[in-house]
């Protein structure tokens, strides 16, 4: 096979390794008749740790000839990447780049050529183009007993649809659907319940049955340091009493670390750390094993980002200054003992009942569960025993113990401290081996990138989309658009606002995202940028307004429904003024039918820096009234006072919507000058003409409603009284709906706008409803005169 045909096979290779294996090596026809097919060369690996090839390449030779652009390299949990062979770069440089990246520590691992480990490993400090050339083909494999060891006690968790639900075994609680389950040892929990569940899997019960594992676990007790020692220390302490105390007799004694693992795993450094009993290890020659291998730990699965290490660095920085605390409360004459305040670490999370691991109910009890057996020292250590491992020095093997410790301490790492990443921890305990892509579990996606900031409530233009225009009113333009479902945007007139302007409406949303009330529209945040704007819930149904004079044909509520709406009202309005929010421009507009005919929203209250300082231009506050005056009461007309809104003033807006719903009729509709209307009823001098409600009206509810638009305000009721005095109206039988309350029949073909319109406003605009051919022409009609009544009585 030519040069170019490996390179273009491997180079496309996915996953179909075997398969290109078995293919026929024939020379490509794309192969360049000048490219030299190299013969396999029959060397056995054995020589290229030994000197004889150190020649290779020198001048009196030919110039060393590479067999292969890229080397196919089998790595630890079924993964495989490619190295390429760059001139003058060693064997383990190249690799151990490839398995950093895989946060495999690669002083963990050997080299081999072969899928056996037992076969002698190769020279790593050979540079690439040497290996290359020896290859009888071009695959490495990346060997570790370590990490095979690590990986046959650890959990393997796979997502799992739990029907009928299963109680999960941290927090006892039944899982519904979602949760996660270790297919070896049958744990199960929840999502939010992982960081509580062991680390390690009750597979390990089997240990004892295992001879090899035994072995693998006694060296790492005695080799290596942070959380994988003192899981196999607890392993083994629980098959042989000589080894070690029972964890289960004395678990605090007998592992003193335990609660520190959590601080240790994964994140910070201890390069050099020899543990007490790491030393005993090394130094007593009854010790099988010296100390010899890094604690690193592959941690294939976990996050590689930054943030989360700082994120989890922060936490541990935490529990770290929490532990102290907890330390110095004991030196001061705390009598807790160290078992005591175990539970706290749980806080609450782990039942009584609860059923536990009995390997690692102490481990993690970091939110976190930094659990992973990953390095606390990422800098390779020196001593060695056995084959090369990558990222040490060959020159100390076959050294003995103690020149194995001086190695360890005076070996400098191949690549250096610094360039290797701190092994990293990830936000859920479980480093499951890599079995499939797809078992990988939630908890170590990568987190999506943090939000800008910005204020409580304050929702960013991104965050939302407009989609059209559905109307304006004075204080400003109303979209309706999406914001986790449809809404209401309105944009508010209000150009530059000053530093108090902007404080001051900062209060009042303040205010209005407190309010929660049925009657009241839904507030959901504000916008600050391109304008300045307020995100409300959108009514799909039109409002008391349209409903009462633009909608064609025209609907006469039941009486039974009047009352309805108004007690609904007088609720959301009650419960505002409790809030100590003056609507200041209650009117029908404003008030909201939803889709179900049934349930009434207020809409638009509160923003009285909007509706009083803010003028179209940011200007001054005004001297005359702005907004709706049909339903200003006389002091708000007067503008006597600094601040004429009271809730007096809403009641008697209130007031008017009685007007509006018992007659059907805007009030002074026969009165077509703006200025004489404000000066009249400023005055006192008119109001609605009385003779217009409908004639059903209920003496009580008459009675309600002269005392709402009451010229002084002391005499009106507030809205707690108008509650009161709504809900002991009694209907006469009569003239209930027998079906349903909220039932609306017809009344006649024009509208009330429509009667005024043709009565008393001369327009050459007005176009009778009637007269339309269809629904939208008379929609039409009707908007249009409700355009031309507006500009009438200067409302826009
Ligand atoms: N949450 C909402 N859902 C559906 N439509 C709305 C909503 N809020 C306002 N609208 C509609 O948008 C249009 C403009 O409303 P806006 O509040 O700006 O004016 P207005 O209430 O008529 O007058 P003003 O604001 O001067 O009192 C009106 O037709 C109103 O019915
Ligand atoms: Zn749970
Ligand atoms: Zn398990």
């Amino acid at each position: 096979m030519s040069a170019m045909a490996v390179l273009y096979s491997v180079c496309h290779f996915h996953g179909g390794w075997n398969r290109r294996k078995s293919a026929p090596d024939q020379g490509s026809p794309m192969a360049s008749p000048s490219t030299p097919l190299y013969p396999k060369h029959s060397d056995s690996l054995h020589s290229l740790s030994g000197h004889d090839h150190s020649g290779v390449g020198t001048s009196d030779k030919e110039p060393p000839k590479f067999k292969y652009k890229m080397i196919m390299v089998h790595l630890p949990f079924d993964q495989h990447s490619r190295v390429e062979v760059r001139p003058g770069e060693t064997a383990r440089d190249a690799i151990s780049k490839l398995l950093k990246k895989r946060n495999i520590t690669p002083q963990l691992c050997q080299v081999n050529t072969s899928p056996d480990s037992k076969t002698e490993a190769i020279d790593l400090s050979k540079t690439m183009e040497e290996i290359a050339l020896h290859l009888p083909d071009n695959e490495l494999w990346v060997h570790s007993e370590y990490l095979n060891t690590v990986s046959s006690i650890k959990h393997a968790i796979v997502r799992r649809t739990f029907i009928p639900p299963k109680s999960c075994d941290v927090c006892n609680n039944p899982i519904w659907m979602m949760g996660f389950r270790c297919e070896f040892c049958q744990f199960k929990f929840h999502q939010r319940c992982s960081s509580f569940a062991p680390l390690y899997c009750d597979l390990l019960q089997s240990v004892p049955k295992n001879e090899d594992l035994v072995k693998q676990l006694v060296g790492i007790a005695s080799e290596n340091d942070g959380p994988d020692r003192s899981v196999a220390e607890i392993v083994l302490a629980g098959l042989a009493p000589t080894y070690g105390q029972s964890p289960a007799a004395t678990p605090d004694s007998s592992h003193p670390d335990l609660t520190s693992i959590k601080r240790t795993g994964g994140v910070k450094r201890h390069p050099l750390a020899v543990s007490p009993q790491a030393e005993t290890a090394q130094l007593s020659p009854a010790g099988p094993y010296p100390r010899d291998r890094s604690s690193s730990a592959p941690n294939i699965n976990a996050i590689n980002d930054e943030a989360t290490v700082q994120h989890n660095q922060r936490i541990l920085d935490a529990l770290e200054a929490k532990r102290l605390e907890e330390e110095s409360k004991d030196k001061t004459g705390s009598l807790l003992s160290t078992q005591a305040r175990r539970p706290h670490c749980y806080s609450g999370h782990i039942l009584p009942g609860s059923r536990m691991n009995r390997l690692h109910p102490l481990v993690d009890c970091t939110p976190l569960g930094s659990n992973s057996p990953s390095s606390t020292c990422s800098s390779p250590p020196g001593g060695l025993m056995g084959p090369t491992l990558l990222g040490q020095s060959s020159s100390v093997s076959g050294s003995t113990t103690s020149s194995l410790v001086a190695a360890h301490l005076h070996t400098l790492p191949l690549t250096p401290p610094q360039s290797a990443p701190p092994q990293k921890i990830s936000p859920g305990f479980f480093r499951n081996r890599s079995r499939s892509p797809g078992e990988r579990i939630e908890a170590q996606r990568p987190r999506p990138p943090q939000k800008p900031q910005h204020e409580d409530w304050e929702i960013l233009p991104n965050e939302f989309v407009i989609h059209y225009k559905v109307g304006s009113g004075s204080f400003g333009t109303v979209y309706r658009g999406e914001f986790f479902g449809t809404v209401a945007i309105k944009k508010l007139n209000v150009v530059d606002p000053t530093p108090s302007q902007m404080a001051a409406f900062k209060n009042e949303v303040a205010v209005l995202k407190k309010t929660r009330h049925l009657n009241v529209l839904l507030f959901m945040g504000w916008v600050r940028e391109p304008e300045i704007a307020i995100i409300t819930q959108w009514c799909e149904g039109s409002s008391l307004y349209r409903h009462i004079h633009v909608q064609e044909p025209r609907v006469e509520f039941e009486m039974s429904a009047v009352i309805d709406i108004l007690k609904q009202v007088s609720l959301g309005m009650n419960y505002l003024h409790s809030k100590n929010i003056i609507h200041r421009d209650l009117k029908t507009n404003n008030i909201f039918l939803m889709d179900d005919m049934s349930t009434v929203k207020i809409g638009d209250f509160g923003l009285a820096t909007v509706k009083t300082k803010w003028t179209v231009n940011g200007g001054q506050q005004q001297q005359q009234p702005t907004g709706s005056i049909l339903w200003m009461a006389p002091e708000v007309i007067r503008m006597q006072d600094d601040n004429p809104y009271t809730p007096q003033s809403d009641v008697y807006s209130f007031g008017v919507c009685m007007y509006e719903i018992l007659s059907s009729h805007l009030p002074y509709s026969n009165i077509n000058n703006r200025d004489q209307i404000l000066f009249m009823v400023g005055r006192g001098y008119l109001k609605p003409d009385r003779s217009k409600i409908r004639t059903d009206t209920p003496k009580s509810l008459m009675k309600l409603y002269d005392n709402c638009i009451m010229f002084d305000r002391n005499e009106r009721p507030v809205f707690g009284e108008v509650l009161e005095r709504l809900r002991d109206i009694i209907l006469p039988k009569l003239t209930r709906s027998q079906s349903a309350p909220n039932v609306l029949h017809y009344d006649s073909q024009y509208s009330v706008m429509d009667a005024v319109m043709r009565s008393q406003m001369v327009s050459s605009s007005y176009i009778p409803p009637s007269t339309a051919k269809t629904p939208q022409s008379a929609a039409a009609a009707a908007a249009a005169n409700k355009k031309a009544y507006y500009n009438v009585y200067g409302l826009i």
